[in-house]
């Protein structure tokens, strides 16, 4: 069977079997066109990485994307699929009812950096410091990037790992796919001599990504993990 029918067929069964939010782990790097699309979004997260690097005036501007790059990077792709779902009454007085259900609850991603694509479907939402919900205007020729709860780690707070949700929507399907770039588990989290200051110490005590891992899994989606490796004392940064 061509390997297009094949993504296809596995999509079209991940779906059947699922209801109101769909996730496959897609694990089968022997199909070309998702090794090719993982292999160019792994480039496209280094990139942004080396970039972001410059900007923070890092010398070794290869310092976050080696990770990524690592044989051992624990990086993996998720397709979501919303079905469409009827429009939820807050209580029974309101009226209309014109509640959008969660698809996916509000978190931030644990990795480095996700790199988002998305049919023509809106849904995403992103958590201002305010705590006001903007949403993100669905559009399948961009790619959407959220700095992952590591990278905020590693720049000592100064890129934030943004804490967004998905909505369903009333009457369509809303497809995405996430790729995670992540570096390998034994990788120690730390940050750049050259971002630390006086004015601005270390935030977080280095970690490794099994570490962090391993306590995230124990929390809840929403759970705000990093504050767990936050230095004594600290409050400022979760
Ligand atoms: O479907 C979306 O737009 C968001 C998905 C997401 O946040 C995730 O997979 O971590
Ligand atoms: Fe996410």
């Amino acid at each position: 069977m061509p390997q297009r029918n094949l993504i296809k067929r596995n999509w079209k069964k991940a779906k059947e079997k699922q209801s109101s939010r769909s996730i496959v782990l897609v694990q089968c790097a022997q199909l070309s066109a998702v090794s090719a699309y993982i292999e160019a979004v792994r480039e496209l997260a280094c990139e942004l990485l080396d970039l972001m690097a410059e900007g923070l005036r890092v010398p070794d501007r290869s310092v976050f994307s080696r990770l990524i790059r690592d044989v051992d990077s624990d990086s993996l792709i998720r397709l979501n699929h919303y079905p469409p779902m009827p429009l939820l009454c807050q209580d029974e007085d309101s009226s209309p009812c014109n509640q959008n259900k969660v698809g996916f609850g509000e978190h931030s991603d644990p990795q480095i950096l996700t790199i988002l694509r998305s049919n023509d479907v809106g849904g995403l939402q992103i958590s201002l410091n305010d705590g006001a919900w903007v949403p993100v205007t669905p559009d399948p020729a961009t790619f959407w990037v959220n700095v992952g709860d590591l990278l905020q780690a590693m720049t000592n707070g100064r890129f934030v790992s943004v804490r967004h949700k998905a909505l369903t929507n009333s009457s369509k399907s809303r497809m995405s796919m996430a790729y995670f770039a992540g570096p390998p588990p034994n990788a120690r989290i730390t940050v750049p001599p050259e971002i630390i200051t006086p004015t601005k110490p270390a935030l977080y005590k280095p970690f490794t990504w099994a570490e962090f891992k391993k306590a995230a899994y124990a929390m809840r989606l929403g759970d705000r993990r990093l504050a767990l490796f936050r230095m004594e004392g600290d409050e400022q940064v979760a």
